[in-house]
């Protein structure tokens, strides 16, 4: 049983709360400060301001990168030796947030997407601590998706770009293929029924797949067939790829450009 705090429950940090709780723990457990959320699930305290008392054992920041010069000030007061504080801040640095809670026992940054309210987000990891830290901070993931550790932390960007970002950019994919296909003159609420069902079958059976999605792809491709036809339109050129790469890149260098601001302002 651990005191979770979290600070700005929106889109991301509700999804990871629903995670949490569906996934088993108690809500009980969990302390919401939010300055307008209407309500928090049932057992979850919500609170409008920081609680005094004793520090919390988890403390994780929702709010969005720009709030953070502001936001960050009064949690301090939440966060002590034995505190681990999770940041899930597109861009904002370990040594920015550090600097704000120096007497953490550990500063994690997070990188999740909204699936982890059903336990399916792709988890990137960077920060401080001892390993007994890094320990609790895998525990506590766990029940969101699959969590991995970087290497470095300019990676975090880029894996924001991908597991943060990402499903924005297949969202836009899936409505790129039914725009396509009604186009050609199928019904537009056929196209969007048939566009997400065949992106959620060819996910279920690439992730339980032995092969990988380039392998996979041939698989589909009969020679001279339908497929094939259409695979080179996207590999013209190396048109798909290049296109993802520009779209990682802008969004990757987006986060460092946060991080800069996050910064200079605090
Ligand atoms: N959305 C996503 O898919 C992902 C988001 N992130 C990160 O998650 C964070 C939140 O993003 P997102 O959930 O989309 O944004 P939201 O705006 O939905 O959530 C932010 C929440 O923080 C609240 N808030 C604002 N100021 C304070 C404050 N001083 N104290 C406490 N809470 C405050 C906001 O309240 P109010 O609305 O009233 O201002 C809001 O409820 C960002 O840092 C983002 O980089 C990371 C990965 C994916
Ligand atoms: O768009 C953003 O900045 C945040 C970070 C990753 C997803 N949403």
């Amino acid at each position: 049983m651990s005191r979770i705090l979290l600070v700005g429950c929106g889109n991301m940090g509700g999804a990871m709360l629903t995670g949490w709780l569906a996934g088993g723990r108690a809500a009980s457990e969990f302390t919401v400060v939010d300055p307008f959320l209407a309500e928090a699930p049932a057992g979850v305290t919500l609170l409008r301001e920081i609680p005094a008392g004793d520090p919390f054992d988890v403390v994780l920041l929702g709010f969005k990168p720009q709030q953070f010069a502001e936001a960050s000030v009064p949690v301090g007061a939440a966060v002590g030796p034995g505190t681990i504080v999770l940041s899930i801040l597109a861009g904002v640095d370990l040594a920015t947030l550090r600097g704000r809670f120096p007497q953490a026992g550990a500063m994690v940054r997070v990188m999740p997407n909204l699936a982890a309210a059903m336990g399916k987000s792709p988890i990137g990891l960077f920060g401080d601590g001892d390993g007994a830290a890094r320990a609790a901070v895998n525990a506590l993931m766990a029940p969101l998706g699959t969590a991995e550790w970087l290497a470095g932390e300019e990676l975090m960007d880029v894996v924001t770009a991908l597991a943060g970002s990402g499903p924005a950019f297949v969202y836009r994919l899936i409505d790129a293929l039914a725009q396509g296909a009604a186009a050609l003159g199928l019904p537009r609420d056929q196209a969007d029924r048939l566009a997400l069902g065949m992106v959620e079958g060819a996910g279920a059976l690439a992730a339980a797949s032995p092969l990988g999605p380039g392998e996979l792809a041939d698989r589909v491709a009969s020679p001279g067939g339908t497929t094939r036809a259409g695979l080179d339109v996207l590999d013209a050129d190396g048109r798909l790829a290049r296109l993802m790469a520009d779209t990682l890149r802008a969004a990757r260098d987006r986060g460092a450009e946060m991080a800069a601001e996050a910064r200079a302002k605090s």
